[in-house]
């Protein structure tokens, strides 16, 4: 079979080799012979094989010749016309069964010979079929020739077809021959470009190597975040439940500010015309004053004119009734006179000079009645007139006492109105305070309040002025606190969330506190702590003197509050369990300052601090003693009181020489509710830091001042780490700071207070302390955390 392609020349094939006639003829009598149809089509010739078709010719000859099939058949009767039968027929001898049987043998020379009639009949037949078969062969040979010589025409035409064809497949190979040597290029540069390729993979594996080992680690990091996901999902959750709280509370507070704002704005207008109302009332009140002072004044003159009028009314009175007395016994003695003399005129023969002289005594006696009935007409109308005076002071005085009765009342109303505005100013202070309290427990920052003690007696013998001041600026007052220099150096000036001067008494400062305290008992890890020089009032801030009332420290003062609290949350279905613990860090030792017998009893016991995970720190065989009053927690602060370490040092006649932790663990049930609160009170008074050339420290006080230094170095390095954000804070590094490590470094709310010397003798000190206090004041610590739970069938 030939076939004939427009394809592409092979690899290496002379592309432009010329084609000779002889070639072109070939290629055509080979198309030509084999039948084929070759059609172009966009440039590519498709060849069909025409032998098929003679092998149909072939089959259809077979079928016009149906006589065919039936040769065999006659091969055995003389009808096979096939060569071998033909032959054998024709070597066929007639054989008798002896040499003589010719009958035999002549039967046999008849079925011979109809055999070969038979034979002769079927060449007949074959050979009229094959006349016809001749005939319409030559019919289909010259239909088939017809069909060639137009076949040829088209071919030709195909031909020419082709040839154009084969111009533009040339310029279309040339082209591609261009195409494929920028493909080549291309190639090439392709080439070039899969090495690099394969370099990069192979810096890539090894990327991916060290890759897989990162993903490892990462994978491992992966799971302990994922933890701390869990950790911190549930925190979330908290927060989230603590936001909704919040901001519950918030909107409630929105609304109490809106309507403080409200009634503040209301009050200050009542207020500014009140304060209106209050320079005219002073005004009127002075004048009414003065008035009312006239007014008394006259008033007594008034009254003592009355007590005069009533006095000299009643003197009128007994002279008048004197007078009526005089009166009644002149007119007495008249009549007695009268009757004398009509005795005297009827009986006896007096003597005209005696009757005379009674008649004048009779005219006397009646003068002087006429007299004193006319004084007694004019003190009667002196009697009326003072009367009326009377009266009329009275009426004034009445008068007066109305005025005074409505000033009164209006004073009365001012002062309500201004204990109410005190009520309300107060209640916004309250609100400011709780607000900030709830801004900084949302910024997870450590608060700092500063106390500042007063001057110590012998240190105001120098009349050196103090080393502190205290802005007095609204914005600053009661927040900031100012370091002078002794040359009029610049002012060194910090803030805090509170500062206290040295007129605040322990009561003032425990008020400012009271609300983290109480947050132990609704479950959250409380850390109050003092930080300051040796002899700043730590001690006295922290415990004070609890055996007087006003002098107790926040130690006390907490604990009153906790048991207080607690009694009151009965009524609410809550019971309390509180254990208290006392611990000193001593030389980097920690003393358990409730055990009983000597601290630490003979055999030295090393008391082990542990963190769980949840973040709660525990003492190994630390003393837990259960209280539920005050006075048992009083009893357990005397025993640790006189464990402690404390001796006399230059700087302070009863200084600690040791850290002193009092913890109160609060675990809480309601039974109303089935919640759970467990809540930690830390509250530790610091050793003070000095310096050694100031506090005269030799021997076993040289050794106790380092160990305090250095545990108070390691604070200062774990505070300069959190403010860092570094990854790694050195916790472990002191006893003091791995304690410490959950108030530090964890979710409690926690409180410093850095105490200071306002002696100039201490400037340098008090600088260092407020500038640890201001590093203290900017770190984050993280969000306070509440510990409460459902579990109480689980507990
Ligand atoms: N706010 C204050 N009001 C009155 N007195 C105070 C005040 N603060 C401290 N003091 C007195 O100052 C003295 C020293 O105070 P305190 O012992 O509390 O200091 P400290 O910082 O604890 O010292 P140390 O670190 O040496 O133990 C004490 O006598 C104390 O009573």
């Amino acid at each position: 079979m030939a076939t004939y392609s427009s394809r592409k020349p092979a690899w290496g094939q002379k592309e432009n080799q010329q084609e000779t006639p002889a070639d072109k003829k070939r290629k055509m009598v080979v198309s030509g012979a084999s039948g084929l149809k070759v059609r172009s089509h966009r440039g590519v010739l498709s060849v069909v094989n025409l032998r098929a078709e003679g092998n149909a010719v072939r089959k259809s000859l077979e079928a016009a010749n149906p006589s065919k099939a039936g040769m065999a058949a006659v091969a055995g009767d003389g009808s096979s016309t096939s060569p071998d039968c033909v032959d054998a027929l024709l070597n066929l001898k007639m054989v008798g069964k002896t040499k003589f049987d010719f009958k035999g043998k002549s039967e046999q020379m008849m079925d011979y010979i109809k055999k070969l009639r038979t034979c002769i009949r079927a060449f007949q037949e074959l050979d009229r079929n094959h006349t016809q078969e001749k005939l319409e062969q030559l019919k289909q040979i010259e239909a088939q020739r017809l069909s060639r010589v137009e076949s040829e025409t088209q071919m030709r035409n195909q031909y020419l077809q082709l040839e154009s064809g084969y111009g533009e497949l040339k310029a279309l190979y040339s082209q591609l021959q261009q195409e494929l040597n920028q493909e080549q290029a291309a190639k090439q540069a392709l080439v070039r470009v899969e090495e690099k390729h394969v370099e990069t993979i192979q810096s890539r594996e090894k990327d991916i190597t060290m890759l897989n080992g990162q993903i490892e680690k990462l994978q491992s990091d992966l799971i302990s975040s994922n933890k701390q996901v869990s950790v911190l999902q549930d925190i979330n959750k908290r927060l989230q439940e603590y936001n909704t709280s919040l901001q519950q509370y918030n909107s409630k507070l929105q609304v109490d500010a809106s309507n403080a704002a409200e009634a503040m704005s209301r009050t200050q207008k009542e207020k500014a015309a009140i304060m209106e109302n209050l320079s005219t009332l002073r005004g009127s009140t002075t004048s009414l004053n003065a008035q009312l002072a006239a007014t008394k004044a006259s008033l007594q003159d008034k009254i003592q004119q009355h007590k005069d009028a009533v006095e000299e009314a009643s003197r009128l009175r007994m002279d008048i009734q004197r007078c009526t007395e005089d009166r009644d016994q002149l007119a007495s003695q008249v009549s007695s006179f009268e009757a004398e003399n009509a005795m005297y005129k009827e009986c006896t023969g007096k003597s005209v000079a005696e009757i005379k002289l009674i008649s004048n005594k009779a005219l006397a006696l009646e003068e002087s009645y006429t007299t004193a009935n006319e004084r007694i007409k004019s003190l009667r109308q002196q009697l009326e007139i003072t009367q009326h005076k009377l009266e009329v002071a009275e009426s004034q005085l009445e008068l007066s006492r109305g005025e005074s009765a409505t000033q009164g009342m209006k004073y009365a109303e001012i002062s309500e109105r201004l204990v109410e505005t005190e009520r309300k100013v107060k209640e916004g202070e309250m609100l400011r305070r709780k607000l900030h309290n709830t801004i900084l427990e949302l910024k997870g920052n450590i608060r700092v309040f500063c106390r500042v003690r007063p001057l110590m007696v012998e240190e105001d013998e120098g009349n050196e002025s103090p080393s502190v001041q205290f802005p007095s600026s609204t914005d600053l007052e009661g927040r900031a606190i100012e370091l002078v220099q002794p040359s009029g150096g610049p002012k060194h000036c910090f803030q805090f969330d509170k500062v206290f001067g040295p007129d605040v008494k322990q009561a003032g400062v425990f008020e400012e506190i009271s609300q983290l305290v109480q947050s132990a008992l609704d479950g959250y890890k409380v850390c109050i702590f003092a930080y300051g020089q040796t002899g700043s009032g730590k001690t006295h801030t922290m415990i004070g003197n609890p055996e007087i009332p006003d002098e107790g420290g926040v130690i006390p003062r907490s604990l009153e509050q906790v048991f207080e609290s607690s009694q009151a949350l009965i009524a609410q279905g809550w019971k309390f369990c509180m254990q208290a613990s006392m611990l000193e860090i001593y030389n980097e030792t920690i003393r358990d300052l409730l055990a009983k017998g000597p601290v630490n009893g003979d055999v030295k016991q090393m008391y082990v601090v542990k963190h769980d995970p949840s973040g709660n720190t525990s003492v190994s065989d630390l003393t837990l003693v259960e209280v539920a009053t005050w006075k048992e927690v009083s009893n357990l602060l005397h025993r640790a009181s006189q464990s402690r370490s404390t001796s006399k040092t230059l700087m302070n006649e009863q200084s600690s020489r040791s850290h002193c932790v009092f913890t109160l663990r609060i675990s809480g049930v309601n039974e109303g509710t089935e919640q759970a609160v467990h809540g930690v009170l830390n509250l530790i008074d610091l050793a003070g830091s000095e310096r050694l050339s100031r506090s005269g420290a030799t021997g076993d006080r040289l050794k106790e001042t380092q160990a305090i230094n250095k545990s108070l170095a390691s604070l200062g390095d774990v505070i300069m780490a959190i403010a860092n954000k570094d990854p790694h804070v050195p916790f472990r590094n002191s006893k003091l700071t791995y304690l410490l490590q959950p108030c530090l470094g964890g979710d409690s709310k926690t409180l410093m207070f850095v105490n200071i010397s306002p002696d100039m003798k201490s400037l340098n000190e008090s600088l260092c302390s407020l500038r640890f206090a201001a590093k203290v004041n900017a770190c984050e610590i993280g969000v306070p955390h509440r510990q409460t739970s459902l579990s109480i069938r689980s507990s």
